[in-house]
């Protein structure tokens, strides 16, 4: 007789890579259980993307206010404690949004630390909850620097939910959370320091692009201090002193913005015998570990493609196919963009110009945005991109610097995905004038 478990298939977490694939999943007729010990829907909805870009919102519009001056009169700031406030009544009905569309498909979600007893067995508390198939979906957190007094430093959560500005804010590192945050905080009124461990900010990035962010960043007061190597935090009477190389300087607030980890400690990988590494979950082409009938899915996978929402959203969807019997086919991931929300935002997707400069069957075409009509339209003033083709011609990479960067990138992913030839180009009619109309134009 088959075994009984309680699930066909059991989710550890709730964020993207969970929850966009257990929902359709349930909705065909599986049984599915999402063990959670925080808030439904995990850190994209609840401290990432979505409270991300609420706070960001304004920063645009003064950017656009900026550049209209003259024709927009009167000035406009930003009010934190109101920026703050909206952010929370956009995210936190997310939770129970989510949960709901899970119960509403019969989905069993269970609330707890779940932790791995043997290959079909997760433990929360001391209920065991048994499945045919289990998915780990646990997701990463932020690092810490391990130095004296790392207490004093927050994360971006901390970030996100502080009442009030600081005055002047110190961020160690020069990554996505750093340039996003140094944007919000700088145009919201706070004196921004940001301390770089090498000699490069956003170094995923095509360098160009960044070097005209920073500049403009540096132009509104933000101050770098590159090759830090920050080694004590102390307490002083109203702050924070932050102690790097031979030298010192007074903080209010100081973010932590080294990195994020994936969550693979204490979910009892190794009682199972699940092989992974501090980048996380060693998985197949079928985003199966070790064991044949657990799985991974999104940023705790040790992975090449970038650690984003699009990809957890990818992996999850690919997994309710597996356990619907729709295909077994291995994972073949698309061309996956990204985008560092700064003012101007970086966006990219494919063949970076960097590697088309090392390979002679790219060839490039780059495009001073500002000189398009449609970009002067809001006086855009910085503004970029470098379109990578093969040799055959089709579009392969797209790198942008500009305000609707990340429009202007997905208007192309399908050029880049299904490498359309021109007269399937010629097809694809879009709205005008608009972002896409005037992208498509470049190509
Ligand atoms: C500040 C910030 C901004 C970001 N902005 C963007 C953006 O603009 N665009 C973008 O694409 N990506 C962004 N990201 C990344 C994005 O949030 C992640 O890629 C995405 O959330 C990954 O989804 P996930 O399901 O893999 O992990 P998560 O969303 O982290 O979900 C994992 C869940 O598992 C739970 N969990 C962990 N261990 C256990 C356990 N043992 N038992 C039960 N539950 C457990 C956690 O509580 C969590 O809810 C941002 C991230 C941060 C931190
Ligand atoms: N727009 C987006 O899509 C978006 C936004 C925010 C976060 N995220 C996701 O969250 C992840 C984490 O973001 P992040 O900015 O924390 O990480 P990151 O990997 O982008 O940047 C980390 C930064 O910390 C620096 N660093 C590392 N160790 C250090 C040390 N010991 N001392 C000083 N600096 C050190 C690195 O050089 C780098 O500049 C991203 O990789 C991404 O997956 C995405």
């Amino acid at each position: 007789m088959a075994t009984q478990y309680d699930y066909d298939v059991l989710y550890i977490g709730s964020g993207h890579g969970t929850f966009d694939g257990a929902i359709p999943l349930a909705a065909r007729g599986k049984k599915v259980g999402v063990i959670e010990d925080d808030l439904i829907g995990g850190t994209c909805p609840n401290r990432g993307c979505n409270a991300k870009i609420t706070l960001d919102a304004p920063v645009a519009l003064t950017r656009l206010t900026e550049q209209m001056n003259g024709i927009v009169t009167g000035g406009i700031s930003i009010n934190w404690e109101q920026n703050e406030k909206h952010m929370h009544e956009v995210i936190d009905p997310l939770p129970d949004m989510i949960a709901g569309l899970m119960k509403s498909v019969h989905i069993d979600l269970i609330k707890g630390y779940g932790v791995l007893s043997d290959p079909h067995t997760v433990m929360v508390d001391d209920q065991a909850k048994t499945a045919e198939n289990i998915v780990i979906s646990t997701g990463q957190h932020p690092h810490r620097l391990d130095i004296p007094g790392k207490e004093l430093a927050h994360d971006s959560e901390a970030f996100m939910n502080l009442k009030h500005l600081p005055r002047k804010i110190v961020i160690i590192g020069a990554g996505y959370i750093s340039m996003e945050f140094a944007t919000i905080a700088n145009a919201a009124g706070a004196d921004v320091t940001v301390m770089t461990h090498g000699d490069r900010v956003l170094r995923k990035f095509y360098q160009p692009f960044v070097d005209q962010v920073v500049a403009d960043l540096k132009a509104r007061g933000v101050k770098f201090i590159y090759n830090a190597e920050v080694s004590q935090l102390e307490k002083s009477t109203d702050g924070v002193v932050v102690h790097y190389n031979d030298a010192q300087l007074d903080a209010d607030w100081v973010l932590d913005a080294t990195g994020r980890k994936p969550n693979v400690d204490g979910i009892g990988l190794d009682k199972v015998g699940i092989t992974y590494s501090t980048n996380g979950i060693a998985v197949n082409d079928h985003l199966q570990t070790n064991v044949n009938n657990i799985y991974a899915s999104g940023d705790v996978i040790d992975k090449e493609q970038p650690k984003l929402t699009p990809t957890a959203i990818f992996e999850s969807m690919y997994l309710m196919h597996h356990f619907a019997g729709d295909s077994d086919e291995p994972i073949k991931y698309p061309a996956i963009p990204s985008v560092v929300f700064t003012s101007p935002r970086i966006a990219k997707v494919g063949v970076s110009p960097d590697e088309a400069a090392q390979n002679e069957h790219y060839q490039t075409a780059t495009n001073h945005l500002p000189d398009d009509w449609y970009r002067q339209v809001t006086k855009e003033t910085l503004g970029d991109n470098v379109l990578v083709y093969n040799q055959q011609h089709q579009l392969v990479g797209a790198t942008e610097m500009s305000d609707q960067a990340e429009d202007a990138i997905n208007t192309l992913l399908p050029a880049i995905e299904f490498k359309l030839d021109a007269d399937q180009l010629g097809r694809l009619v879009t709205l005008f004038p608009s972002i896409a109309a005037d992208t498509m134009g470049q190509l």
